[in-house]
């Protein structure tokens, strides 16, 4: 999967841009505040229907203008799909899938799977569960299918339970199907995201050893509750605590992914830059099992390398990003250090686009490749 074409019209400083990128390596510079990182979220708006600086939409929509279209070719198992998104002042949406309305997120999201690395995802080991929860759950939404539906119907069933924890008086009849239902659901969600790290554990391990030595990395799933007991009599024997508190206190909504050095927390352990390096792995590694699950590619958004990796540690991203053989859009202010890191790798089929005051131009020679 890649984008072979992308169009941006009144997007934050972007006024009217089109590019043609490369199915690999996209290396986009040009000084602060000129529109890179626009162009990346462009196209991660495009796939999840919001940036990934925000999750608002009027911020992106220029100022003067009552809407923002970004529209993309997406190069996928030899043929084109159109995908369009439209944006309005007035919360008006407009996606098209090969030109009909998408209903869902969830149908843009497999069709243009996405991966950012950028100065938030450094935070996820430092970061709350939520954070990780989210990380966990991409992979598990692209590789089994029945995971998205039943989380869905989870996240509406423990909305049910909770406002029902919050009457005075409580039916224990209404409370018992609801408590039944979300037993259910929990146990679909905790098996696709056990099965689903199970398969991620060896090849982040594998990665990581390749690359940085790092002795007694480990990397456990939680479920997010007591995994000696069912979900359902954890849920009975909790009831007057999450009466007290309002709100169902356990459950797959409490899982969390715990990564640990000799035992002890990651974050706590390691150098700044390592700690990058052990997220890269885990991007990268999602990538990896992403491909092996799907036979597809998922592109990878990066926005500042040079500013977020030191020499050594950007080599071995660029290096892992490589061999993934997938599209890449790189952003940095300095050309020279961006090119550097991809010299030498004549399969990587790279094209460079300028950013200058809100438009883009590939440079000549990359743009014929
Ligand atoms: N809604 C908007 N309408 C017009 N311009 C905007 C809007 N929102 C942000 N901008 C401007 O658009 C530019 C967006 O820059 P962007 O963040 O893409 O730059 P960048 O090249 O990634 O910069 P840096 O290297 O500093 O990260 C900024 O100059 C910003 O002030």
């Amino acid at each position: 999967m890649s984008v072979s074409r992308l169009s941006i019209q009144s997007l934050r400083n972007l006024e009217s841009v089109s590019l043609t990128p490369s199915p690999r390596t996209n290396l986009i510079y040009g000084q602060n505040g000129s529109g890179k990182t626009s162009v990346l979220e462009a196209v991660h708006t495009l796939a999840l229907g919001r940036s990934f600086r925000s999750h608002k939409h009027k911020p992106l929509i220029q100022w003067g203008r009552e809407q923002f279209t970004v529209f993309a070719e997406i190069q996928h198992q030899g043929s084109r799909i159109p995908v369009g998104l439209q944006r309005a002042l007035t919360g008006e949406v407009n996606f098209k899938v090969n030109g009909r309305a998408v209903g869902s997120l969830a149908e843009l999201a497999a069709v243009l799977p996405l991966q950012v690395i950028d100065a938030h995802t450094f935070l996820l080991l430092e970061g709350s569960p939520k954070v990780r929860r989210q990380f966990m759950d991409w992979l598990v939404f692209h590789v089994e299918p029945s995971f998205f539906p039943a989380w869905k119907a989870a996240q509406r069933c423990l909305k049910q339970r909770n406002s029902l924890l919050r009457r005075d008086r409580i039916e224990t009849s209404e409370l018992s199907v609801w408590d039944r239902e979300l037993s259910n659901l929990t146990q679909q969600i905790h098996e696709c995201r056990e099965k689903t790290i199970e398969r991620f554990r060896p090849v982040f391990l594998r990665l990581l050893e390749e690359f940085i030595r790092i002795p007694g990395v480990s990397l456990s799933y939680q479920r997010g509750w007591d995994k000696n007991r069912s979900y359902q009599e954890v849920l009975a024997d909790n009831f007057e605590r999450d009466r007290h508190m309002g709100y169902t206190q356990s459950g797959s909504h409490r899982a969390d992914l715990r990564i640990n050095v000799e035992g002890q927390p990651a974050g706590d352990i390691l150098s700044r830059g390592q700690q990058k390096l052990v997220v890269c792995a885990l991007k990268i590694a999602q990538g990896y099992v992403y491909a092996q699950e799907t036979g597809g590619r998922c592109i990878y958004l990066v926005d500042d390398l040079p500013a977020e990796l030191d020499g050594e540690h950007r080599a071995t991203l660029v290096d892992w990003l490589d061999k993934l053989e997938t599209q890449v859009f790189i952003t940095g202010v300095d050309k020279p250090s961006l090119l550097a890191d991809w010299q030498d790798r004549p399969d990587a089929i790279t094209r460079v686009f300028h950013v200058e005051q809100g438009t883009v131009t590939a440079d000549v020679n990359t743009e014929q490749q």
